[in-house]
């Protein structure tokens, strides 16, 4: 008998495992790090908490053109870390307690996990466990290219910035993705001067017309170095220099490196438990997030190619649902993942850009409203926010869906909501009232647009 029903690896997601419907398993809980995993330590909870006072002092600045006059708040740096920690802290502690002590069927062992064999698991701490079902919910981490890594110079990542003591007066950001731009907002909101060095354009996987615009208004904020690669990196804290791949140098007195996250299967010792992954280490799954290893299983961003966590929410559902009924599996959808980027302006997507669109082939239409456009665009004086729809013209069902301006990320729900459970464009438009003067006209008049 194994000593374990089940063993997650993980306390991320896959401490959300653990349903009542699981209640007589006996169930362990691996994690080598903070309880709670990235999203409340250090990823989604932290910095919207951060994105959240940085848009306070955006605002703030550019409320002059609303008529308002005034001085703009000044970011105290040191309160609104302990603000943010001070809060995700105790539910972390908090979260670690009820497992130490307060689920009689869970086991929770703090200790780094690999494979020793197939469903059995060599800790850290020298315990060796089997489970009649293994989880791995291991995440992924920051990937720092090894000419920050090899050079000596001191270096944050997502992981460290944010509990940093003082603000910089200059940071150099690495990356051109969804950390990059969270962080130069936030930093440079708070009076940081920021320069990002970016390998690729800005969040190259958006829509053209969502990344150019956005691009034009990133530039007038922080300097901006795309298409280039550090080549050497050199100097100590408070005087660190980035020589780029076009022969020329940046400087700042702190560098945060955001050049994605490798998901951490690489130091699973995979083999080991008969589990195969990619090159990447990230764990192939099929639709019922089974691994290639009878009874192992895997989820979040240690499986998904997509690292968001409502993604990893979805398939930790899904997971638990499979391990309870065996005889009626059910399988991730993958059909529609929303992503945002809370960056200032905010950027929601969902489905497929107009270049993938144009690249399958179909017969596709295309509207693009400017937030401008409607009265509530008028009271925030907008002139600069945009909803692009992508919609398929034979079937007359949206196939994308791209906002970049104020609440991008709340008002693409309708969206998402439409294109999951198949509403066509006219039913949506038309088969409910859109309340007047919200800002949900912007999306009801690109719906409206869409020459069908
Ligand atoms: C700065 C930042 C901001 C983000 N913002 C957003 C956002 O706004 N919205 C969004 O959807 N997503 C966001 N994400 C992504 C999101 O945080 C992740 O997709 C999500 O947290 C993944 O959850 P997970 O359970 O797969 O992994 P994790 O939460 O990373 O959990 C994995 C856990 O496994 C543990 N572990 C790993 N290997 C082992 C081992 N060998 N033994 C024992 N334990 C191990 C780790 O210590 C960790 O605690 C953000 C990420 C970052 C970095
Ligand atoms: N709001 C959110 O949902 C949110 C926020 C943060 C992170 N995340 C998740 O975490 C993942 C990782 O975020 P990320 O921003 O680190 O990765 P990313 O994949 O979004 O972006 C990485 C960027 O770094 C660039 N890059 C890579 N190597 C480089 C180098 N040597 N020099 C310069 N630039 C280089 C790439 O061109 C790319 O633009 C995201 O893809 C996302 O899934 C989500």
């Amino acid at each position: 008998m194994s000593d374990f029903d089940l063993i997650i690896v993980g306390s991320g997601s896959g401490n959300a495992l653990v349903t009542q419907e699981l209640d007589s398993w006996r169930i362990a809980i691996i994690e080598q790090g903070v309880f709670g995993g990235t999203c409340l330590n250090r990823g989604c909870i932290p910095t919207k908490m951060l994105v959240h006072a940085a848009d306070r002092v955006a605002d703030a600045r550019s409320w002059g053109r609303l008529g308002l006059a005034g001085t703009a708040p000044v970011a105290d740096w040191p309160a609104i870390r302990d603000r943010v920690f001070g809060r995700v802290d105790p539910i972390s502690a908090g979260g670690r307690e009820y497992r130490r002590s307060g689920s009689p069927n869970v086991t929770l062992f703090e200790a780094r996990a690999e494979f020793v064999g197939p469903r059995t698991l060599g800790l850290s701490t020298g315990e060796t466990l089997t489970g009649e079902h293994v989880v791995l919910a291991t995440g992924a981490r920051p990937d720092v290219p090894g000419v920050v890594a090899g050079s000596g110079v001191p270096y944050d990542t997502s992981d460290t910035v944010m509990r940093m003591d003082d603000l910089p007066a200059r940071l150099v950001i690495l990356g051109s993705g969804f950390v990059a731009v969270e962080f130069a907002h936030v930093f440079s909101s708070f009076g940081v001067d920021v320069t990002l060095v970016g390998r690729s354009p800005l969040l190259r996987r958006f829509d053209h017309d969502i990344r150019m615009r956005f691009q034009e208004l990133a530039r007038e904020r922080w300097r901006v170095l795309t298409e280039v690669t550090p080549t050497a990196v050199s100097g100590s804290a408070g005087d660190i220099a980035v020589r780029l791949s076009d022969g020329t140098s940046v400087t700042g007195d702190r560098l945060l490196v955001a050049t994605g996250r490798v998901p951490n299967g690489d130091r699973l010792n995979l083999p080991a438990g008969g589990v195969s992954a990619r090159p990447n280490g990230r764990i192939v799954v099929d639709d019922y997030q089974r691994t290639s290893a009878p009874g192992v299983w895997a989820m979040g961003d240690a499986s998904s190619e997509g690292q968001l966590k409502h993604l990893a929410n979805h398939e930790e559902r899904v997971v638990a649902h499979n391990l309870a009924h065996p005889d009626r599996m059910v399988p991730s959808d993958r059909r529609f993942v929303p992503s945002a980027v809370f960056t200032r302006p905010q950027i929601a997507s969902v489905g497929l850009t107009e270049e993938q669109a144009m690249l399958s082939g179909r017969q596709y239409v295309t509207s693009l409203l400017p937030y401008g456009n409607t009265a509530y665009g008028w009271a925030m004086e907008d002139s600069s926010s945009v909803c692009k729809l992508v919609a398929d013209r034979s079937s007359r069902t949206l196939i994308g869906a791209h906002l970049m301006g104020e609440q991008a990320s709340t008002l693409i729900q309708p969206l998402i909501q439409a294109m999951s459970f198949g509403l066509t464009v006219p039913e949506m438009a038309r088969g409910q009232y859109w309340i007047h003067p919200a800002l949900t006209e912007v999306v009801e008049n690109a719906l409206l647009a869409l020459p069908l």
